[in-house]
Order: C-alpha cells, then structure tokens, then sequence
C-alpha cells in the first residue's frame, strides 16, 4: 500500500502552514520527513492521521481516497505522545490492541515481542510515568505497533533518545518496513535520517523543497565533482575540467561528464598508481541547506516556537 499525499494545504488564521503539500510514502522504506521548526510536519502527519481537517487536497491509498474507517489500522506516535502514564506498560500495551479487535491471544503475543525486541522487559510491569523518557519513548513506538497497523507514522521517534536507543528503535521500524509497512517518521536530526532512512521529503516553510530516494537527492543536487588520489594528478589539467583544490598526490575536480572524468583517471593509470578515484556526493546537511535556503521565509511562517 502506498500513501499519497496530494495538494495539501491547511491555514491557521492568516498562517498558511502547508501550501500543496505532495508526496508518497512506499511501502517497504523507511521515509524520513525533515524539515526545520515549524516548517509544517506535524501539520501534515496530523493530516495524514485525519486528527485534523485540510482546506483542500487528498490522502490516498493506492489511488483511493482514505476513508474514516480505513486510518484505525494506522499506527501513530504522536509529538506530544500519549499514553495513560499510570497505566503500566505491559497491561497498556494489551488493552491498546484490544482497542483495535485483536483477541487477548494475539494482543498478548504482539505486546510481548515489542516489549522484548524494545528491551523493556525489566520495565514491562510498572506504570509508564515510572520509566525514564528514552524508555517512555520506547513504550510510544511499542503503542504505536502492537496492532499491528498497516501503516506508521512517527513525530520525531528518535529525539531524546541516547545512540543505543537509537539503534533499537531502528531496527523495530526497519523490520516494520521489510514487512512491506510504508513508514513515515519525522526528524530534525539530520545525521540520523541520513543514516536510516531510505526516502527523503523535505519540507521548509509548508512547502515540499526536494524528495525522492536519498541516493536520487544526492544525484541530483551533486555537483560533477570527483576525487583522485594517485602518483601523477597532472591529468585533471585539461580542458573542460574545471580543479577545485589539489595536493600532493591528490586532486578535486568537476567535470561536466562522466567520460570526461573517466579519461582522466585513465590517463592517471597510465602515468602510475591510482589509490582512489570517486564522485564526491553531498551530505544531506549540505542539500538540505540549499534546498531550504533557496527560498526565503514568506510572510506570516514563523519558527513555530510561540505555540509550544
Ligand atoms: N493549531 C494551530 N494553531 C495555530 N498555528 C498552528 C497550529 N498548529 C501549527 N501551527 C503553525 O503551523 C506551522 C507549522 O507547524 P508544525 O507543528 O506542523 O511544524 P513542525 O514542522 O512539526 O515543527 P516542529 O519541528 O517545531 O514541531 C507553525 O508555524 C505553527 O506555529
């Protein structure tokens, strides 16, 4: 199943927080939802979840209209979270998937897996409010899951979370996401979704800047920069190659194609040993500056620090 967003777009007074806001999440990858305060993600997701209404533009599933009825089968960890915390965490889990149909049995038996696949078991009979934030957060994605929805959305999953944590929440979602469940989750960490996810969507002031797969966005925002490492750099000299920075044995150019590069590293083979020779992609950090930068703030869209 995948999810279309189309056209969205939702004011708040005079504040137009998502301005045709279009996208996909596929299902089997990892999307990460990246943008900066107030830049409209938890807008869109809520819009997604149909917590709240959009002026105009739909969510699909395949082409079709979402129906009422059809997002019980979501799962959601909200940004402000939500769960009873005197409630504890075992038991919760439970009566969340009893909530959604599933017989005691079955309940049980997702509340137990998520539980030990989150490492929660020593805190599994005690009363949420009771655990540390990190494993709070824990709990949320466990909530979000034990329904076994068959789609996830996620505000900021991993924020507050120490590296470990990190690498244990993101192995319960990319499990979810090989299982052919399309995820959504949104970050501002930049390194982290750099490093998990598969699909990008970038949004800045309610407006989608870039999206596609990592590696498209790398491609795309490249320049043709290469680096040579070899006994003779003397063959980046020639027309068309443009030298950006050079060094004893080491060189960084642009070159307005592939060939043109490649006969450069010929030609270096030619003259002696080369140690490395490779296109230099840019680090999401550096698209995410130029794709967000590229557009002044308009009028009204603030950093989204007065509501919170
Ligand atoms: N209920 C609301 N009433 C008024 N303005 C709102 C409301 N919800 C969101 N906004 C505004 O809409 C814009 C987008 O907010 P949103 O929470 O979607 O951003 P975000 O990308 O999730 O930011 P953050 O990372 O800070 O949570 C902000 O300017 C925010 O102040």
């Amino acid at each position: 199943m995948t999810i279309q967003v189309r056209q969205i777009s939702k004011s708040f007074g005079s504040l137009k927080a998502l301005d045709n806001v279009s996208f996909d999440v596929t299902p089997g990858r990892l999307t990460g939802f990246v943008g900066g305060n107030g830049a409209g993600k938890t807008t869109t997701m809520r819009i997604i979840l149909g917590v709240l209404s959009q002026d105009s533009g739909t969510v699909l599933t395949n082409g079709t209209p979402l129906a009422a009825g059809h997002r019980s089968a979501f799962g959601y960890m909200p940004e402000e979270r939500g769960l009873y915390p005197k409630m504890k965490v075992r038991e919760q889990l439970v009566y969340l998937a009893r909530l959604h149909g599933l017989s005691r049995e079955v309940a049980t038996a997702n509340a137990d897996a998520l539980i030990e696949r989150l490492e929660l078991g020593h805190r599994a009979g005690d009363p949420v409010e009771q655990l540390s934030l990190g494993n709070q957060q824990r709990a949320q994605v466990a909530a979000a899951l034990v329904h076994e929805p068959d789609f996830l959305v996620l505000d900021e999953p991993f924020s507050g979370l120490d590296p470990m944590a990190v690498d244990v929440v993101l192995n319960v979602l990319t499990e979810t996401a090989e299982r052919g469940i399309p995820v959504l989750l949104s970050s501002h960490q930049l390194d982290v979704v750099e490093r998990l996810c598969d699909d990008l969507v970038i949004i800045a002031g309610g407006q989608i800047r870039a999206a596609g797969s990592k590696d498209e966005l790398r491609e795309q925002h490249s320049p043709p920069r290469y680096r040579l490492r070899a006994d003779d750099v003397s063959a980046a000299t020639r027309p068309g190659v443009t030298v950006i920075e050079t060094g004893p044995g080491e060189v960084t150019f642009d070159s307005p194609d592939e060939a043109l590069a490649q006969s450069v590293l010929a030609d270096a083979l030619a003259r002696g040993a080369v140690r490395e020779f490779a296109p230099q992609r840019p680090r999401l950090t550096e698209i995410f500056r130029e794709v967000v930068t590229d557009a002044a703030p308009r009028d009204g869209h603030d950093d989204g620090e007065d509501r919170k």
